[in-house]
């Protein structure tokens, strides 16, 4: 059916229905009956009630539950007059005073005004830590001077660095003038500075702290255009002009530190700003959330594993971006927010606000930057929310390294036993889909480290693409999609609030972030023990990859650092061809030191821990993108499954030419005719034309990476560049 005639519809429908009604409160009022003393309403207050219904519009429901239930009856009864009974609940009136109705059935709020009867609505949290015990830095404090001190640390997040002093903080919303929130503004500034400053100094920055979900919703709603509520229950938000990350506009502050740290050069993300335009750019966007009648602050923490625990702060202006890193970023208890004290690591998202191109290093209205020293991000002139996610998972490919730990973009779940896996993979090649699986643990859809005591999550929660989704496919995913997920840039049914999945219209990296709760096989905390599988997911859309193969370490290597798919060429007209994206380490937009870092701690700690290296393509089948087909999710999660199992190990093994991969003879579930992809293209010497293509391109890929020692040991430098392609 088309939107216009649903619609048309739903209006003859809703048409229908006040004509229905309008009908037969007219016979029912016309119609004498015997019980009418024991109706205990009388007919025409119901007709009065109704009719006062109708016309404010707002009781459909109501309306539609009474018609039916009279049309019900009036067909029961075949007269085509409603009996008439109260279809209402019974309310008895007072004998003796006859024809006057009040309703006794319970007691009297305890409220003069309607203020004081709202104010009962809302019972004050209970949020404080027992002052007494060992309740760290905060323990001895009082309540006053802990709110103080937290104020006091979120104005110095927002300070001018030129100015010296902080804005006036105040805690909640400017718009609920509570007594508490004006009590606040008297105690709670950092210093008095004099009216000669400047006008920026007089005013008060409202701080909405940690706010709940559904805090957030109602702030999102009142406030923020295209923020709906969805038929499941979930936030749907636009992030505006940008519906993807702008890695172009990514810069890192160079400084003496950087400078000999981190991957700079060809193929790097890096792109460097000086210290000055950094600090340009960071006036820049806390004067502007300083302008702002009031910003969101939150204090959460990243990485599961307790020792190497990060506290992050964001300040932002949007509720979305709020509600967003609420559920992305670990959410601490009460008592841990007590006890926050001042953050690792601070974003600064003034997103609304672009930043100004006059500056130097600026190419665009937009720019994402990153000072290690500083331990600050500042982004300007994009509201996609991924940039706060994504920067921070750059932040910690640089931290833990640095202590050792190595930092992963991929997936991670754990079967009954505590087998765990990996999936590394570029966008969109499944490691979302794939580490959700009924059957397992989830530890985390797409950033973990990797200690010496196993893997964590670097998240709270999961970021699924939402384009095509299925209940049937992602039963999880989908259910996931409830109260307190955000929804970005769907499209849904203007009536309904119904989400149309396969919509386009907006983008086609349509988003869902839910808290990884939401997974009902969450694994927390989101720890487990040392991998046995690393699956590398490539999603092909030249067609001539396996569905799987088996890796030699230094296979494992070679892909990990090639870190190829291929994307179709989109929905544009007349491009056919797929293309190929190398990024090394399979995140090249998020990694800080060289590919060959991460990349020999990765062979160190599989060699170590026994663990096996896969290739499984996600991609297409019988042909490139065009010809085939994608592999069906269900083939994959047959060959997913038999890697977890162990039964892939011990299977039969035949090399294929070119890349040399070990691939399987036959999983059970797939159709053998699929595992070799010789056999599923009808053109063989397309296949062999596109497969020497594709070789090709690896091999002049990996070109920058021939110089380079991987680890200590030369050797397995040596054998990773023979396990390329040979031809
Ligand atoms: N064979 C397959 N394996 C994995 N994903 C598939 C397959 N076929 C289709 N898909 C779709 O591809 C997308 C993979 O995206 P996602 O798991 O979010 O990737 P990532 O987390 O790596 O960015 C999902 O929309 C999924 O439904
Ligand atoms: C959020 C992202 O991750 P992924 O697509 O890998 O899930 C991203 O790349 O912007
Ligand atoms: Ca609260
Ligand atoms: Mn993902």
């Amino acid at each position: 059916m088309t939107d216009i005639s649903r619609r048309k519809e739903q209006a003859e429908f809703r048409g229908f229905t006040e004509s229905v009604i309008l009908i037969e409160i007219a016979s029912w009022k016309i119609s004498p009956s015997k019980q009418r003393n024991d109706i205990t309403m009388h007919p025409n207050s119901i007709l009065n009630a109704t009719a006062h219904f109708s016309l404010a519009h707002f009781s459909f429901f109501f309306r539609f539950q009474l018609s039916k239930s009279l049309r019900e009856d009036m067909a029961a009864n075949g007269t085509g007059i409603p009996t008439p009974r109260s279809p209402l609940a019974r309310i008895l009136t007072d004998k003796k005073r006859d024809a006057i109705c009040h309703d006794d059935s319970g007691k009297a709020v305890k409220a003069q005004t309607i203020d004081e009867l709202h104010s009962l609505q809302r019972k004050r949290s209970a949020p404080t830590t027992p002052l007494e015990g060992t309740q760290g830095a905060f323990a001895t404090v009082s309540e006053d001077e802990r709110q103080r001190q937290q104020l006091q640390s979120i104005s110095a997040s927002l300070a001018s660095l030129t100015r010296g002093t902080g804005p006036k903080v105040v805690r909640g919303d400017p718009a609920a003038k509570s007594p508490q929130a004006v009590s606040h503004v008297a105690h709670h500034h950092v210093e008095a500075p004099t009216i000669s400053v400047s006008d920026s100094s007089l005013k008060f920055t409202h701080v909405l702290y940690n706010l709940s979900p559904a805090e957030l919703y109602e702030q999102a709603i009142k406030y923020e255009k295209g923020s709906f509520i969805t038929s499941s229950g979930a936030l749907a938000t636009m992030s505006g002009a940008k519906t993807g990350r702008s890695p172009r506009d990514k810069r890192i502050v160079i400084d003496d530190t950087t400078q000999d740290e981190l991957w700079w050069g060809k193929g790097s993300p890096n792109i460097e700003i000086d210290e000055h335009t950094f600090m340009v750019n960071r006036e820049r966007a806390v004067d502007y959330l300083n302008s702002l009648d009031k910003v969101f602050v939150n204090d959460q923490f990243l990485n599961w594993d307790p020792q190497n625990r990060i506290k992050v702060r964001i300040v932002s202006a949007r509720a979305y971006h709020s509600l967003f890193m609420h559920n992305m970023c670990i959410r601490p208890t009460i008592e841990e927010l007590e006890n926050f004290g001042t953050p690792d690591f601070t974003i600064y998202n003034a997103g609304q606000f672009p930043c100004n191109r006059y500056t130097h290093y600026m190419t665009s209205s937009t720019s994402i930057d990153l000072n290690l020293a500083r331990r600050e991000m500042v982004i300007l002139g994009t509201q996609y929310a991924g940039e706060m996610k994504k920067g921070l998972f750059s932040v910690m490919h640089y931290l833990m390294p640095k202590r050792q730990i190595l930092s992963l973009h991929s997936g991670c779940n754990m079967g009954k036993d505590g087998d765990v896996a990996l999936f590394f993979g570029l966008s969109g090649t499944g490691k979302t889909t794939l580490s959700t699986d009924h059957n397992r643990y989830l530890i985390g859809d797409d950033e973990h480290c990797w200690s010496d005591n196993g893997v964590s999550n670097i998240e709270g929660g999961c970021y699924a693409k939402c384009i095509d989704l299925s209940r049937e496919k992602e039963p999880d995913i989908w259910n996931a999609i409830k109260f307190g997920t955000v929804l970005e840039n769907i499209v849904f049914d203007e009536y309904t609030r119904e989400v149309d999945y396969a919509d386009k219209s907006v983008t086609e990296n349509t988003r869902a972030a839910y808290p990884i709760e939401y997974i009902p096989n969450a694994k927390i905390p989101c720890v487990g023990p040392h991998p046995k599988n690393v699956i590398l997911l490539a999603c092909d859309a030249f067609g001539v990859l396996p569905p799987v193969s088996k890796l030699s370490l230094a296979q494992t290597m070679y892909h990990f650092i090639s870190g190829y798919t291929a994307l179709v060429a989109g929905t544009e007209d007349g491009i056919k061809e797929p293309t190929a994206t190398f990024s090394a380490c399979f995140g090249a937009a998020f990694i800080m030191l060289h590919p060959t870092k991460y990349a020999a701690m990765l062979a160190e700690k599989m060699q170590k821990h026994g663990a096996t290296g896969w290739l499984v393509n996600t991609g297409w089948s019988g042909g490139s993108y065009g010809t085939g087909n994608r592999i069906k999710l269900a083939y994959t999660r047959k060959i997913i499954d038999a890697i977890h199992s162990g039964s892939l190990l011990n299977a039969t093994y035949e090399k294929t030419e070119v890349f040399g991969l070990e691939i399987p003879t036959a999983i059970e579930g797939v159709p053998s005719e699929i595992l070799h992809p010789e056999n599923t293209w009808g053109d063989k010497h397309a296949y062999k034309n596109t497969l020497l293509k594709l070789a090709g391109l690896f091999k002049n890929n990996f070109e920058t990476f021939t110089n380079y020692k991987i680890g200590k040991d030369n050797k397995l430098t040596e054998e990773i560049l023979a396990a390329g392609p040979n031809f």
